[in-house]
Formats: C-alpha cells, structure tokens, sequence
C-alpha cells in the first residue's frame, strides 16, 4: 500500500483547510503548490520534524530533541506512541494545535493525561500499544482534528470531576450517616450490628458502583480526548481503545480497594461505637434506622439531594420530621425579647428548688448565685423569707410576700362551704341594750330576765352568764347581758357583730344625754337597728314628748313623727310596756329577716368567759349559725377543747344550742377572750393546729406591740417614773467578775430605782437564762462571755436587750448613767462575723494561722476581733492577716474558709471562734 497521499486528501485526513496545510508544507521546505499536489512519506516525516521544531520553540525555544525525554517520560505510561522515535509526533501535533489562541487547550489536556497517569500505576500493555506508532507519527499533520474533540472534553472532564467528587461525597456521607445511626442503636445492638453490617456493605457497593458510574463516563471520555489530542490519526483508535479499557478496569479497581479499606475502617469504628453507646433508646435507634434504610436505599442524602436538585420521597420524609421543630424555632423566633419579669410568692420559708420552680428558672443557678453572695446551699435547702426575697429580686423578679393559706384559712373556708351547704332558716334576734349612766338598762335586762326567763327548777335563780334568751308568745329574743354601747363597741372591735337589734333606753325623766347620743353614734356606725324604750314612764316627772322631740334632733325619729324608729314607753320598775318593748323587737326583727342555718357545725362568739373553781375555763357562747352539741370539738380564739358539758342561763344542762342562743361551754383549754369567735371543728387535730397557729400570732403581736426588755426604754420611763426597777441577768467568764459586778450593780440600787440581779453564773449565756430573761423582763448582760445559738434565738425572738462588755467599769457605769438619765452617746458593738477554728498551722514566718470558716456575718480585715473558747472571750485584739488560699483579701463572708493570723497571739486552738465586731456610737434620745 503506498503511503503517498495529496495535499487535499491530507488535509480531508487532519481536518484542515488545504490552504493552511499548503502553507504549512511550503514552510517545511517541500514543494507543495496545488491540492493535489503528491506528498510522499518522506515529505510527511519532514513536514512533521518542521511542525515538532516550530512547536518547541514556541514552547521555550529548546530544541525537540532535549524536550522530548521528559516528555516522553511523562507520556510514557500513557501514551503508547510516545514510545520510540515515532511518537515524537504526538508532541507536535499538540504545538500545531497549541499555536496562538490553542494553548491554553493544550495544557489543560497535558494535565488530564498526567493525572491519569498518576491513577495508572503500572503499564503493562505499553509495549503491545506502542506497535502503531510509526503510523501515528505519520499521520501527525491530522493533529487539527482532535482540536474540536479535546475542546469538547474540557467541560467533559470537568462534569467527571463533579461525578467523582459526588461520588466521594456520598461515600463521605454515607459514612457519616452510618456513625450517627451507629450512635443509636443501643438497646438492639445484635440486631444493629447486623443491620450496620448489611448496610455496610449496601455502602460499599453502592459507592463501587457510584465509582464505576462515575469513572467509565469520566476516564474514558478524558482519555479519549487525552489520546485524540496526543495521537494523530485513526489508527491509534484500537490502542485507545485498549488504554480506555485498560484504565477502566484499573481505575475502578483502585478505588474499590480505598472503598473497601474505608468500609472496613467505617465497621471497626461502628462496631466500637455501638459497644460504647448502648444505653440510648431502642425507640430512637428505631427510627434512625428507618431513616437509615431509607438512605441506604436511595444512596443520596437530603442534602445531596438538594444539591442535585433531586428531593427523593426519603428526603420528602425526613423534611416533614422536622416539622415540629420548625414549629419550635418559629416560637424561638418570636420569644419576647424584654426580660419576663415575674411576680414571685414567697412564703415563710421555701427551698431553693420551689424557689427556682416559681421563677422559672435552673435550681442550679440560684445555687450559684447563693454560693457567689458567700452561701453554700443545696437545691432542698430552705431558705428564709428575706433571702428567698432577695433572690427573686436579684434574678430580676419582683418578689411579693405570699398570703400563707394556713390552717385557719382552710378551716374558714371548709365552714363557709359547709354554711353555704345548709339550708338557712329564720332565727331569733340578739339585742343589746344601751343608754346613758342610771337610765335603767340593768334595771329592764333584770326585769325582763326576771319575768321572762324560766327559771331553773334547782332554786329557780338565773345564772349571770353573759346572755340569756327569753320566750314570747311570738317568738325568741336573746339579751346581751352587759349593756353600754363600751361592751358593744368592744365587741365590734373585735370583729364580733353579734347584735341585731339596740335597745336605747332613754329615761322619760331624763331625756337625751351624752351617753345617749354616743350610743345612737355606735350603733348607726354598725348598722343596726334601734328600738327606743322610754323608761320609768311609771315616774311622774316622765316627760316622753320631749325625749321624742330631743332624739328627732338626733336623726332618731319615731314612727308616729313619721319617722322608722318604734319607740315604745316602758318602766322596768312596774313593768309596763315591756310586752309592747318586746313585740316591738320581734317586729323590727321581723323586718330584718334574720336567717341562719342550723343544721351545720356550729359559728359562734364568745360572750364572756373565766375561770371557775372546779369547773375550769367556762366560757359563754352565743351561737351564731349552725348547732353546737355536746361532745363537739372547738376551736375559740387561740384555745381549743372538747365540749365537755353546755348550761342554759338557768344553770340547766343542754345537749344543744342552735343560731342565737346563749349556752355556757366547758371544756376549752383554757378561757378565752370575749369577742373570739368559736367554730365546732371535725378533728380535734385541726383544732390543735389553728389554735396553736393563733397563739403564735398573737405571742408575736404582743412582741411587736410592747418590745421586750430594753434598757434604753427602761431608762426612759425612769424619767417618766413608769419603771421601779431593773431586772439584770449577769453572767461572766469567772466567779470573781460575777461576785464584783453583782455587787456593785446592787450598790446602784436607790431609794426611786431598785436593781436586781435576778440571776447571775459564769460561762455564756444560755437559752435558759435568755428564757429567764423573758419572764422576768429582765436585761442579759455578758461579762467576757457570749450568748450560745439557742440563746441568740430567744434573744432575737423576744427582742431583749443582750449586751456584752469587757470592761467593768463601762458596764457599771453604762447601768449607773442609764439610771440617772445621763447616758453618753451609745457605743454599741455589733457583731459582724464569726469564724470558727478549724485547724491551726504554725508556720515560721507568720505563727499561727487559724484555718476557719466563716459561720456567720462577714470576717473584716481592718475591724477588731475577739478570741473565744467556748463562748468565753480569751483574746481581744486585731488581725494580723486575712487571707484566702494564698491571696490577702480585704473580707470573707459566711460559709467561705480562710485562713486568720491573730495578731500578738498565737494560741489559737481548734474548736476556738473569732469573732470580727464593729464599735458604733450614737447618740441617745430620752
Ligand atoms: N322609778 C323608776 N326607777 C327606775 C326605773 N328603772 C330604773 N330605775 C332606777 O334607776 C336607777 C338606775 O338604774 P340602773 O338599772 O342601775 O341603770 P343603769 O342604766 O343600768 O345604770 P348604770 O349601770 O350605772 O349604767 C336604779 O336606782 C333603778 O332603781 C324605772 O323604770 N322606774
């Protein structure tokens, strides 16, 4: 076969214009004028030497024959032509190509090549491939040809590029996927195991077949345009082919064997984790695996997906997952932005944990913040009022004292329902009577109670109970047994609105007085009622026009002057009209439509009340509402009791009393108050608890009200000649001390002003003598001792005067000016801080150093300090250093350790306590 072409059918061959290849072939010296001019082989060898020596110096000037080694070297295990002599054309085809505006082409396909080349670590076939090369050099001048193709591969190698990196990143994820799902599944970690495994390999063959995906439509179309750029002509094709083929299988093998490492490394480590991690729950590893299947199936992640532009159905699942969350975030989103102030009920005493509850906030952020202001609290911890108080200001809150629902609340409230409950039925009248000073009120209740009452049969006498109840033809009426409107008003005072209707007496001989008027005031002022009786009409100067006349003045109209007010003439000395007095109660009664239920636990006042010899506390009780019954538990005031036995105004036995009536109880704890309300309880339990709860109270109002003990009130009412005598309890650190000061306290005693030592002892002064101190109304006085806790206790909660001294001359004389009204302006010593010694270290440079904690207050560096053992002052003196671990610190507050240098005294012992103080003096007002 001759291999001598023409000019035409050369250029048909390399797919350029004649012309061009005309050009081209008069430049390299050969005799080429027309298209079909004759170019022998030898001519293309030398077209091709001229192509190659024009593309090197255009590349860098050197010549083609330095060049060509490495290029060689590096086409090498690639490029089957570049083997020999022959392959050098590939080298110009590329110059040809890579003339002017092609180089940039060119490059980027010597990139590609060397790249594959790096995949390719071997090259077995080379030489079998290298065979057509002396055809490819010779069809050199067909370079152009491939120009379209390699520039067609560019974006082809790139979209490969993009695969594998696809592929690389599922794989990546798939990975990961794998670690989370392998987090959890703990619970059926067999099953997971096996689970992992399968997908596994569902992974790995997955991401072979993503690589195989990737790299037979990305290496072979690279190398194909890799292999058109380099060689020329056609007859590479089947060797192409082969490389094609050859890269195939050997691309994808290496990179099964990284995918096999990675899914081997991928297992170990799942395998590990789930022996790690298997306490999370089953039903969340459930889930995940369901998700996991889904992956595992569909091979893309969501994001992958999302990246592709793909949503699969696993992704449109798993977007609806996090509905919930989104739901969250949108609330996240509209948080209000201004702090939650909250307000916050704080009772009594409450724990850290409630505290934190009604706040809303971490239990362990109150401990921090306690811990920061000096207190060591543990989330049960109950705090006090005040701190708690704090506290909720602190964390930006406002703190309201809570309305303590106590047992009396809930026992007001169970009777009201239990009142509401009953059905309320008419009752009779409670009346009170009132006048002025002689006007015959005890006088009418004597004679009412003399004619009406039915007397008991022992005796027929009618016992003074306080109250008693009279029965008409038309009804009951129950008399307040002590008259004035002082009686009344008291009551009133008390919270006890007992009486429904007032009798006003007013002598028909007397008219309207002064206690008249003041008794018509109180009982506008109350709302009730007034049924005037015009007593001792039997006199003869009895003059009832003009009492009519003087009451109108009062806005006190009788109904005859077309007023509301009954009035109705009477004498208690004969009786007359007290009939007509009593229908007109029962009349106005009438009117008033007075109901109460009787078939409930019994509400009631106390009217009077005292002790009895042999009968104890004996209490009268008006019954309100419901029915009081022998045998039932009550509650009055702060006392309690079982209703032991009930009396009528007779003296007769009752088993029951019910709304308005009188009955004298025994049975309570002790007698209580007039005016106390008494309320029948289920359980004597309950009874008990409000009872003591109202004694408390009311111990706690009295302290308020009076104050306790106080030497500056005592010394006070001195100058007022109020107060006789001083009580002093004195106890110092020796018996000498306690012999001097008792004795010279006495010697202050005159003839206007007795003191007395009540009671005196050495060591500190204990709950005993602070109780003493209560009932004897006495002042406690330390002579170098100190109150223990228990005492401080009583101390503080009975507001006595505890005051402590070194010196004996200061504290005669503070008692000595006190007495004579000339004391100087106080010096008084608070107590800011006590520590307690915990252990002593001696040390060379500083002495001893007394490791405490800070019990109470705050422990100042510069403040004047005592050294007590057990509570008796052994050292007074200053501090030499303060320090907490190795830093100087200026204070330290309670519940921190620190470490105390005393100064000039170095016999600290474990057990002593420092005392830190503050001296402050004000003047004293008297
Ligand atoms: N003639 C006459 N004297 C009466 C009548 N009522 C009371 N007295 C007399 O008036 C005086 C005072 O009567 P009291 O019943 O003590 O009057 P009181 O309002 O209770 O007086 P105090 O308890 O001091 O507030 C007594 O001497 C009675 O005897 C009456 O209706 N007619």
């Amino acid at each position: 076969m001759s291999s001598d072409v023409t000019v035409k059918q050369l250029a048909t061959t390399v797919n350029i214009p004649v012309e061009r290849l005309l050009a081209q072939l008069n430049e390299a010296g050969i005799q080429a004028d027309a298209a079909e001019a004759t170019i022998t082989e030898q001519e293309k060898l030398q077209l091709l030497n001229y192509l190659r020596r024009s593309s090197a110096k255009k590349e860098g000037g050197e010549e083609p024959a330095k060049r060509a080694a490495p290029t060689q070297r590096r086409d090498a295990p690639t490029d089957p032509r570049s083997r020999g002599p022959q392959s050098r054309p590939s080298r110009p085809s590329l110059s040809t190509r890579g003339g002017g505006t092609q180089r940039g082409q060119k490059t980027v396909s010597v990139e590609v090549r060397r790249k594959r080349t790096q995949l390719r670590r071997e090259e077995p076939k080379a030489p079998a491939i290298s065979e057509p090369l002396p055809t490819a050099a010779a069809e050199a001048p067909e370079q152009p040809a491939p120009e379209p193709a390699a520039a067609k591969q560019a974006p082809q190698r790139g979209v490969s590029d993009e695969q594998r990196r696809r592929a690389e990143l599922e794989a990546r994820r798939a990975e990961e996927d794998a670690r989370r799902l392998a987090e959890q599944e703990e619970q059926e970690r067999l099953r997971a195991e096996e689970e992992a495994r399968r997908r596994a390999e569902d992974e790995a063959r997955k991401r072979r077949e993503a690589d195989v995906a990737a790299h037979p439509q990305g290496m072979p179309t690279e190398e194909a345009a890799a292999e058109v750029t380099a060689a020329v002509g056609e007859q590479p094709a089947a060797a192409e082919a082969e490389t094609a083929a050859e890269a195939e299988a050997q691309a994808p093998a290496s990179t099964e064997a990284e995918t096999q490492e990675r899914h081997r490394k991928h297992v170990k480590k799942h395998e590990e984790r789930t022996d790690r991690e298997k306490d999370k729950p089953a039903k969340k590893a459930g889930k995940k695996d369901a998700g996991k299947a889904r992956r595992a199936g569909g091979g893309v992640d969501d994001d992958d997906a999302a990246a592709l532009g793909v949503i699969s159905r696993p992704s449109v699942r798993r977007r609806k997952k996090p509905g919930k969350p989104q739901l969250a975030e949108k609330h996240q989103f509209q948080r209000p932005t201004a702090p939650v102030v909250r307000e916050v009920e704080v009772p009594e005493s409450i724990s850290v944990a409630d505290l934190a509850q009604r706040m809303s906030v971490k239990a362990a952020d109150l401990v921090k913040i306690l811990f920061k202001q000096g207190m060591m609290v543990t989330i049960n911890q109950m705090l006090d009022r005040d701190t708690a108080m704090l506290l909720v200001e602190e964390m930006g809150h406002r703190a309201v004292e809570a309305k303590e629902k106590d047992a009396e609340d809930s026992l007001m409230e169970l009777l009201g329902e239990e009142t509401e409950q009953a059905e309320s039925l008419p009752r009779p009248p409670v009346v009170t009577i009132m006048g002025h000073v002689d006007h015959g009120k005890t006088s009418l209740l004597d004679y009412i109670r003399r004619t009406r009452v039915t007397a008991g049969e022992a005796g027929g006498i009618t016992q003074h109970i306080g109250a008693y109840h009279v029965e008409t033809d038309k009804g009951i009426i129950s008399f307040l047994d002590t008259p004035g409107h002082a009686a009344f008003s008291a009551m009133r005072a008390r919270g006890a609105k007992v009486t429904d209707i007032v009798i006003l007496v007013v002598a028909a001989d007397d008219g309207v007085m002064p206690q008249t008027i003041e008794a018509i005031q109180h009982a506008k002022a109350s709302g009730v009622p007034v049924v005037v009786a015009i007593n001792k009409m039997d006199k003869p100067e009895a003059n009832p026009d003009r009492v009519l006349q003087e009451l109108t003045q009062h806005e006190v109209v009788a109904e005859e002057w077309g007023g509301d007010t009954i009035m109705v003439k009477v004498s208690a000395k004969s009786g007359e009209g007290i009939d007509d007095l009593l229908d007109a109660v029962l009349l106005q009664a009438e009117v008033l439509e007075l109901r109460a239920p009787a078939d409930s636990p019994a509400h009631g006042t106390i009217v009077e009340s005292s002790v009895e010899k042999g009968r104890g506390p004996v209490a009268t009780v008006l019954v309100q509402s419901g029915t009081l019954r022998q045998g039932d538990t009550i509650v009055s005031g702060s006392e309690y009791g079982r209703v032991r036995a009930m009396f009528n105004e007779t003296g007769q036995p009752v088993q029951d009393a019910g709304p308005s009536i009188p009955v004298q109880v025994l049975g309570l704890s002790a007698a209580p108050n007039a005016g106390d309300d008494v309320i029948a309880v289920t359980d004597e339990r309950k009874a008990r608890e409000v009872a003591e709860l109202r004694a408390e109270r009311d111990r706690q109002l009295r302290i308020d009200q009076q104050g306790a003990a106080n030497l500056e009130q005592l010394f006070s009412q001195f100058k007022e000649g109020e107060t006789k005598s001083v009580n002093i309890i004195l106890k110092a650190d020796v018996q000498g001390s306690v012999e001097a000061l008792r004795e010279a306290l006495m010697k202050l005693s005159n003839d206007e002003v007795k003191v007395a030592v009540v009671a005196s002892g050495v060591g500190g002064i204990t709950e005993s003598d602070a109780n003493l101190a209560v009932t004897s109304n006495a002042i406690l006085l330390g002579f170098n001792v100190r109150a223990d806790a228990a005492a401080r206790r009583v101390v503080e909660s009975h507001g006595l005067d505890l005051r402590y001294y070194s010196i004996i001359y200061e504290l005669i004389d503070d008692v000595k000016q006190a007495i004579s009204g000339m004391l100087s302006p106080i010096v008084t010593e608070e107590i800011i801080g006590l520590a307690e010694v915990r252990d002593v270290f001696r040390s060379s440079k500083f002495g001893a150093i007394a490791g405490c904690m800070v019990v109470d207050g705050t422990i100042k560096r510069n403040n004047p300090i005592r050294v007590l053992r057990n509570n008796v002052v052994v050292y007074e003196g200053a501090l030499e250093s303060l320090r907490r671990y190795k830093d100087d610190v200026a204070e330290v507050k309670a519940g921190t350790e620190c470490g105390i240098g005393v100064k000039n005294y170095n016999d600290v012992q474990p057990g002593d306590q420092i005392e830190v103080f503050e001296r402050t003096e004000r003047a004293r007002e008297l």
